[in-house]
């Protein structure tokens, strides 16, 4: 199974304070940082796009795994590339039956490709992208902002990909913490992302670590 990764969302971070609050999270422990990327279409909301991605590689070497979350994911692909995004996740609700094409210029122009999916997708969407994209996202959340309530019932989805694609990475998104964590982890989730529960921790190190270690202790019992 692929290695766990925490991935502290900066929606939750203070946007004055971008490039020190995302160095803060580097130095306490983030394997990734996870950028959230709304259009006002897609999703009812309007956060951070290319410019801002641009203006952080400057500041920190860290694998950037944005999250776009807009009604056309083909238009901002060479944006993101240029601005030195790591990861384009995605949601197949807007690429649709492109998305095997838009997998293929996400990995020309150099970055990761990742599936978002939305918590009343069926997983089974994809399944033919299995093939060809670096990760799976499971929305447990509806996507649109931080500091919502994790819906358990997401993570039958996770157990369903896990079982199916053992070496796959598969991130969960939304509303997890500490007290939920062995849940998805214990369904075989490796990447996690959480925003509200690390930026509003009041010691993100420990949290983040703890996190860790859950996925840690989860991926054990996967390998007797
Ligand atoms: O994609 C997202 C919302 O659409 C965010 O990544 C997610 O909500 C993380 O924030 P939190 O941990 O506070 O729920
Ligand atoms: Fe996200």
């Amino acid at each position: 199974m692929p290695s766990a990764k925490i991935a502290p969302s900066v929606l939750s971070s203070d946007f004055s304070q971008l490039a020190a609050e995302c160095k803060r999270m580097v130095e306490d422990g983030a394997d990734w940082l996870h950028m959230d990327v709304m259009d006002g279409h897609f999703v009812p909301n309007i956060t951070i796009g290319a410019p801002i991605v641009k203006s952080l590689r400057k500041h920190v070497d860290t694998f950037l795994d944005c999250h776009l979350m807009v009604t056309d994911p083909d238009k901002w692909v060479e944006d993101f590339a240029k601005a030195g995004a790591s990861m384009y996740t995605f949601h197949i609700e807007a690429a649709g039956k492109d998305s095997r094409a838009l997998i293929d210029k996400i990995h020309k122009l150099g970055m990761r490709a990742g599936v978002a999916v939305k918590p009343k997708t069926p997983i089974d969407t994809v399944f033919p992208l299995a093939d060809v994209m670096d990760m799976c996202l499971v929305m447990t959340v509806e996507p649109g902002f931080g500091g919502q309530k994790f819906m358990g019932e997401c993570i039958e989805k996770v157990k369903v990909l896990r079982e199916k694609f053992p070496d796959l990475d598969i991130e969960v998104d939304g509303g997890l913490g500490l007290d939920n964590i062995d849940i998805a982890a214990n369904a075989g989730a490796n990447v996690i992302v959480a925003g509200t529960s690390i930026f509003g921790s009041p010691d993100p190190a420990d949290t983040i670590s703890k996190l860790r270690a859950s996925v840690g202790t989860a991926q054990e019992k996967f390998q007797k």
